[in-house]
């Protein structure tokens, strides 16, 4: 009788032990993964269950100021009700294929521990001058004046003010409701779930940031879609042009494997109702590319911006962003 006892404590406690091990793994598995690992015994069904749910509720995982969720209409919501990536909330180095980054736990919120969000520079100029504005930034301060053009100027890592400044706009990540949901025709989207006013900021086009020579690599590779394995591509490549007309400066940030929200961004050819704003900071090597609202955008809105002009491939994705003056093929302009 005593023996039979101990081996039910064992067997509840080696239960419990998988139980904790099952539910802090399974967060870190994809989706193909978490169906297959689903399937093998009802206790996994039931973890794998919630974690799709909690991925479903919040595509930021915690790490943005208000969880951003999924929306699947179609077909009853038959089809996948998220959209799976890593997320990272600012520019990132180029990430390895091994990467994994637990998504659907109950400590999604914690991912980046004590240190709150990542700083949005991935490279700062040492020894660059910013701004001394003792009591928050107004008119006076450098990093507004000093090239005139105060929406892509901001404060940063040379300035003497903190994270608070009001010269940071874009900086503390994603401050409006917004949601993904998803169309037959022009896949996941990003939607406004409540009213944007005009000039406010939306987010930041974040990603791995890349070399021209692995811009166009991946793309060839993002053009193949048989090679592609079903990716919706998400690289953006931004030029910035001199008053001659020659580019000057080339940014490529690639959010297809990570990235954050901007990556459901879709196209519309009258240019939609963003501004795509090269944003630089004091101190900072290299410019950030945020979105900002073009005009007031109303609750259930779609967000959208022009990929470009550029369609060089008659044959190229056919393009459903109905705008009156739509070319019926997104831009294909090669990088
Ligand atoms: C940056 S992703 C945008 C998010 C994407 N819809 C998704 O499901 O993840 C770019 C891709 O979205 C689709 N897309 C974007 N704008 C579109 C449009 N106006 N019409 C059709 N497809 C569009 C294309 O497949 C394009 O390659």
């Amino acid at each position: 009788m005593e023996e039979r006892c101990s081996k039910k404590i064992i067997d509840s406690q080696s239960e419990e032990a998988f139980l904790r091990c099952a539910t802090v793994i399974l967060p870190y598995l994809n989706p193909a993964e978490l169906a297959s690992i689903s399937s093998t015994c009802k206790t996994l069904y039931q973890i794998s269950k919630l974690v799709t749910s909690r991925r479903t509720s919040d595509a930021s995982r915690g790490i943005e100021n208000l969880p951003i969720p999924f929306l699947n209409p179609i077909a009853g919501g038959k089809s996948e009700p998220y959209s799976y990536f890593i997320y990272s909330p600012t520019q990132t180095a180029r990430v390895g294929p091994e990467i994994r980054q637990p998504w659907g736990s109950d400590g999604d919120a914690s991912l980046y521990g004590k240190e709150g969000r990542p700083d949005p520079f991935l490279f700062r100029v040492e020894g660059a001058s910013g701004c001394d504005c003792a009591r928050g930034c107004g008119d006076g301060c450098n990093c507004l004046t000093a090239d005139g053009f105060l929406l892509t100027r901001e404060c940063g890592p040379s300035c003497s003010c903190d994270s608070m400044c009001g010269n940071r706009v874009s900086q503390g990540g994603v401050m409006t409701r917004l949601k993904i949901a998803k169309d037959e025709r022009k896949g996941w989207g990003l939607f406004a779930a409540e009213l944007i006013p005009s000039g406010q900021f939306v987010c930041e086009y974040a990603g791995e940031l890349l070399s021209t020579k692995e811009a166009r690599q991946r793309q060839q590779t993002y053009d193949k879609p048989a090679s592609n394995g079903h990716v919706t591509p998400a690289l953006l490549v931004v030029k910035e042009h001199l008053p001659s007309g020659n580019t000057c400066m080339r940014i490529n940030i690639d959010a297809t494997r990570i990235g954050n929200i901007a990556r459901f961004i879709n196209h519309s050819c009258d240019g939609g109702n963003l501004d795509t704003v090269i944003t630089r900071s004091s101190g900072a090597l290299l410019p950030r590319i945020c979105f900002f609202a073009s005009r007031n955008i109303q609750e259930n809105e779609e967000l959208a911006f022009s990929y470009g002009d550029v369609r060089l491939d008659p044959n190229g994705q056919p393009c459903f962003c109905s705008s009156s003056c739509c070319a019926g093929i997104l831009p294909s302009e090669h990088t």
